[in-house]
């Protein structure tokens, strides 16, 4: 794994309100990146602009170092928010002709395209055309189709958006195959228990800035509050009492305490023994939704 993307102080206003601010991170190859922001954070245009269908007012984006020349977009894959395949041209023949487009050849594209559409379970679907498809299917076109050239890198925006149960599973298993397979993806999501399943590393924006970028496992531990949960064999109540802890949950002989800032758990984990046994006794990890709402404020 490699770092392949560097997005480096790019700035960008519409009008006199300005967007992004600075934004930077980078994006490794092999490595899936979730990019999450609220409505109107920034993700799109910051896409856009990694794409070159925008440009940056200042700022940089370099791809193995180097600015992005059209040979290299050749190499990128963008399933964008506004969707646009053609309505009615069939399935099958829209991806093989993105996959020319792409620089495949003819026969390789169709090859491609018949695999990529059993992958994705459309392949009873790739003579129609697209319009008359459900939207979860164009969906999955949408995703075939910028993955049928076998991009490096892999920027999909809102790619979960409208895809029922099923194909959640389905196109999470890809976009895993593709990262296993040396692709560096970036992708934004307002489904954060679906960024949380899959991503590795994470880029958090609000207001066109970006508050946290770095590996999933990094940031969990970054934010990482002193809470610990405990499960004893009788009333766990005396915790209450317990210097240097703050109760949050109390369920029986089952506990979430909060330690006070810089105190070690050890004490308490002495204390619980003191009472009989100590069931489980272990720190709670914050989830993703919970490092969100705490980097964004
Ligand atoms: N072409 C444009 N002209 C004017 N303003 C724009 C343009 N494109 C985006 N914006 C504004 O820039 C801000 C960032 O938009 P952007 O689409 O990048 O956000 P986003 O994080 O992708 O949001 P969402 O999750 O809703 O898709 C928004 O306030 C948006 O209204």
């Amino acid at each position: 794994m490699t770092t392949v993307l560097n997005v480096d102080a790019v700035n960008r206003s519409f009008g006199e309100r300005q967007v992004l601010k600075d934004v930077s991170f980078t994006v490794d190859s092999g490595r899936l990146t979730g990019f999450v922001g609220a409505n109107g954070a920034g993700k799109t245009t910051t896409m856009r602009i990694v794409l070159g269908v925008l440009a940056a007012d200042s700022g940089a984006v370099t791809w193995h170092g180097a600015a992005i020349t059209r040979a290299d977009r050749q190499r990128f894959g963008y399933m964008p928010e506004e969707r646009g395949l053609y309505p009615k041209m069939t399935v099958a023949e829209q991806i093989v002709y993105l996959g020319r487009l792409h620089g495949i050849a003819a026969a390789d594209a169709r090859r491609r395209t018949t695999a990529l559409l059993d992958r994705l379970e459309l392949t009873e679907r790739a003579n129609d055309p697209v319009e008359k498809l459900s939207l979860g299917n164009q969906q999955r076109a949408q995703i075939a189709a910028a993955l049928v050239h076998d991009p490096e890198l892999l920027v999909l925006d809102e790619p979960f958006s409208g895809l029922d149960p099923i194909a959640i599973e389905t196109v999470l298993a890809v976009l895993r195959e593709r990262a296993r397979a040396g692709t560096a993806v970036l992708f934004s999501s307002h489904q954060l228990e679906l960024v949380e399943r899959l991503c590795d590393d994470l880029v958090i924006i609000a207001d066109g800035t970006i508050r946290a970028a770095g590996s999933r496992s990094r940031l969990r531990d970054q934010y990482t509050l002193p809470r610990f949960r405990i499960e004893v064999d009788s009333d766990a109540g005396w915790l209450r009492d317990e210097p240097g802890v703050t109760l949050v949950e109390l369920d029986g002989r089952r506990a979430v305490v909060d330690l006070d800032p810089g105190a070690d758990e050890q004490p308490l984990l002495r204390a619980a023994l003191t009472r009989g046994p100590v069931r489980a006794f272990a720190p709670v990890r914050p989830s993703l939704a919970e490092i969100f709402r705490e980097v964004i404020q």
